[in-house]
C-alpha cells in the first residue's frame, strides 16, 4: 500500500467499518473519537497494528493524508471548526455525512486554503456488505490525482464509485432516502399509537407486508440522527416530506368520502406517470410476493387480508406531484429505497392488485383507525421537519424506538437476510 495515512475523525458505526476496511487493506489508520469513548476504543483496536487510535481531531488531522469527519450531521459544523485549522499542509479532507450541504459548508469556511476536499459517501448502513452498493464521491476542491488517491483507499469496499457534485447528491438522496424514511417512521409512529406490534396482526403477515414491517425496524432500530440529519439538514428534504404528507392526507380524504372515480383517477394518473404502459407478460419486476412471504415476524394467516396500501399509494402519488422518476436515481439508492421501490412497482403493475387496494380504500373501513394515525403520523413527521425541530424529532423517534426496542434482534436478523437475498435477485436480473 501507499504511504498515506488516513485519518478517521468519529470512531462510531460507519466510522469503525471504514477503519477496518481500509487497514484491512495495507492502508495505516489515525482515528478518534470523543475522550469517554477513547479507552473502549483503544482496547477494541489493540491488535490491530494498521490502527492507532489518538488522543483528539487535532492528532488525527496534523498526521493524515485524507481525513473523514464521520460524526453527526449535526455536528459537523462544531467539529470541523475544531479541527479543521489542525489539517495537515496540503492534506486532503471528506466526509461521511448523509446530508452534503451543511459538511461542504463546514470546509469552507474552517479548512485552510491549501486543503483539498474530496468528500463520500456510502449509500447503506454500517450492516450491509458495502460490495456493489454505491459510493458516491465528490471531487469539491481537489485536482485529479487526488480524486484517484481517495477511489485508490477506498477500492478495497469494492463498492460502485458514483462521481456527483455535492448540490446533486443532497437532490437525489431527498428524493430517495428522505422521503422514503418518512413513510417507515409513519407507520412505525402508526402501529406505536394504535399500540400494535404488527407482526401479530393478520393484516400485516405476509408478502410485501414483511417489508414494510422489516424496514420500519431497521429504522428504528438505527440512530435518530442519521435520520434527522438527513431530513431537517438536507435542503432539497422537506418539500419532498411535504408532499409525501399531502399525498397521504388527499388520499385519505377520498377514501374516508368514498370519492372512488375521483380517488381511481389519480391513482391511475399517478401510475402512467411514474411507471408508463401496463406491464407484458415477459417483463419481470423487481421483487416476487412468495419470495418476501419468508421474512415473516409472525405466523401468516390462512388467507390474506387486504390492505389498501395507502403508503404505497400516496409514495406514487408524491413522485407524480414532483416530477419523480424513482428509476432515475437506483445508480445512487440504498438497499431500502429500492425494497421500497420494489414493494411499490410490485402493487402498481399488478393490475388486479392495485384493483383491490382502490376497492379496498373505497369500500373497507374496517381499518380506518389505522389509517388516521398513519395520516396524523406522516403529517407530524413532516411539521417537525419543516419546522427544523432536531429535538422534537429525537423525542418521537426515541420514544417509538423503545415500544419497538424488545423485538429489533430479531428484526434485524430477519431483516438482513431479506435484504441479502433480495439484493442478489436484483443483481443477477442486472437492475442493480
Ligand atoms: N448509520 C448509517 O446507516 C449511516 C450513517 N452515515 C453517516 O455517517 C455519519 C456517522 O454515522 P454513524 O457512524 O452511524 O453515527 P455514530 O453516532 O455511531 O458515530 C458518530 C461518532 O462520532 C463521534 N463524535 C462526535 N463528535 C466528535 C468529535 N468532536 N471528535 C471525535 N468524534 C466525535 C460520536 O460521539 P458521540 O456519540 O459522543 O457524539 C460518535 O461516536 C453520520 O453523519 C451519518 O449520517 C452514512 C451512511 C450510513
Ligand atoms: O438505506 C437507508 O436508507 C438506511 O436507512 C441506511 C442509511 C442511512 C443513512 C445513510 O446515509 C445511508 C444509508
Amino acid at each position: 500500500m501507499g504511504d498515506a495515512v488516513v485519518g478517521i475523525i468519529g470512531m462510531g458505526d460507519m466510522g469503525k467499518m471504514y477503519a477496518k476496511r481500509i487497514s484491512n487493506a495495507g492502508w495505516r489508520v489515525h482515528a478518534c473519537d470523543v475522550r469517554e469513548k477513547h479507552t473502549a476504543l483503544k482496547a477494541e483496536f489493540a491488535d490491530n497494528s494498521n490502527v492507532s487510535i489518538l488522543d483528539n481531531g487535532h492528532l488525527v488531522a496534523r498526521s493524515s493524508d485524507w481525513i473523514m469527519y464521520s460524526v453527526e450531521a449535526k455536528n459537523i459544523n462544531a467539529v470541523v471548526a475544531a479541527y479543521g485549522p489542525s489539517t495537515k499542509w496540503g492534506a486532503i479532507v471528506g466526509g461521511q455525512t448523509s446530508t452534503k450541504a451543511p459538511e461542504i459548508a463546514a470546509f469552507e469556511q474552517h479548512l485552510p486554503e491549501d486543503v483539498q476536499i474530496v468528500s463520500c459517501h456510502s449509500l447503506h448502513g454500517p450492516g450491509v456488505n458495502p460490495k456493489g452498493q454505491p459510493l458516491v464521491i465528490i471531487k469539491h476542491r481537489a485536482t485529479q490525482q487526488s480524486v484517484e488517491l481517495v477511489e485508490t483507499i477506498l477500492s478495497c469496499m469494492e463498492s460502485k464509485f458514483v462521481p456527483l457534485s455535492a448540490e446533486m447528491h443532497d437532490r437525489i438522496t431527498a428524493d430517495t432516502q428522505a422521503v422514503t424514511h418518512a413513510a417507515f417512521l409513519s407507520m412505525g409512529a402508526a402501529w406505536q399509537a394504535n399500540n400494535q406490534f404488527p407482526w401479530e396482526l393478520p393484516r400485516y403477515i405476509g408478502g410485501i407486508e414483511n417489508v414494510k414491517i422489516n424496514l420500519m425496524m431497521r429504522i428504528y432500530s438505527n440512530k435518530w440522527h442519521v435520520y434527522a440529519g438527513l431530513a431537517i439538514l438536507n435542503p432539497a428534504a422537506r418539500a419532498q416530506i411535504r408532499q409525501y404528507a399531502t399525498s397521504v392526507t388527499e388520499l385519505f380524504k377520498l377514501m374516508q368520502g368514498h370519492h372512488r372515480k375521483e380517488f381511481t383517477q389519480r391513482v391511475h394518473a399517478a401510475r402512467a406517470a411514474v411507471f408508463g404502459e401496463p406491464r407484458k407478460d415477459d417483463e419481470e419486476l423487481l421483487l416476487q410476493d412468495e419470495l418476501l412471504d419468508k421474512f415473516s415476524l409472525g405466523e401468516k394467516p390462512a388467507s390474506r387480508v387486504k390492505n389498501n396500501h395507502l403508503s404505497l399509494l400516496a409514495i406514487v402519488d408524491c413522485w407524480w406531484h414532483l416530477k419523480i422518476n424513482p428509476y432515475d436515481h437506483m445508480i445512487c439508492s440504498t438497499p431500502l429505497f429500492r425494497l421500497w421501490l420494489g414493494i411499490t412497482e410490485y402493487v402498481y403493475r399488478n393490475p388486479d392488485l392495485l384493483d383491490e387496494c382502490i376497492d379496498t380504500a373505497i369500500e373497507d373501513d374496517t381499518f380506518r383507525g389505522d389509517d388516521v394515525e398513519f395520516t396524523i403520523a406522516a403529517r407530524d413527521w413532516s411539521e417537525r421537519v419543516s419546522l427544523g425541530n432536531m429535538e422534537g424529532y429525537r423525542q418521537r423517534f426515541e420514544m417509538i424506538q423503545k415500544y419497538f426496542e424488545p423485538r429489533f434482534g430479531e428484526a434485524n436478523k430477519v431483516g438482513n437476510e431479506m435484504i441479502r437475498t433480495i439484493e442478489e435477485g436484483l443483481r443477477s436480473k442486472k437492475k442493480v
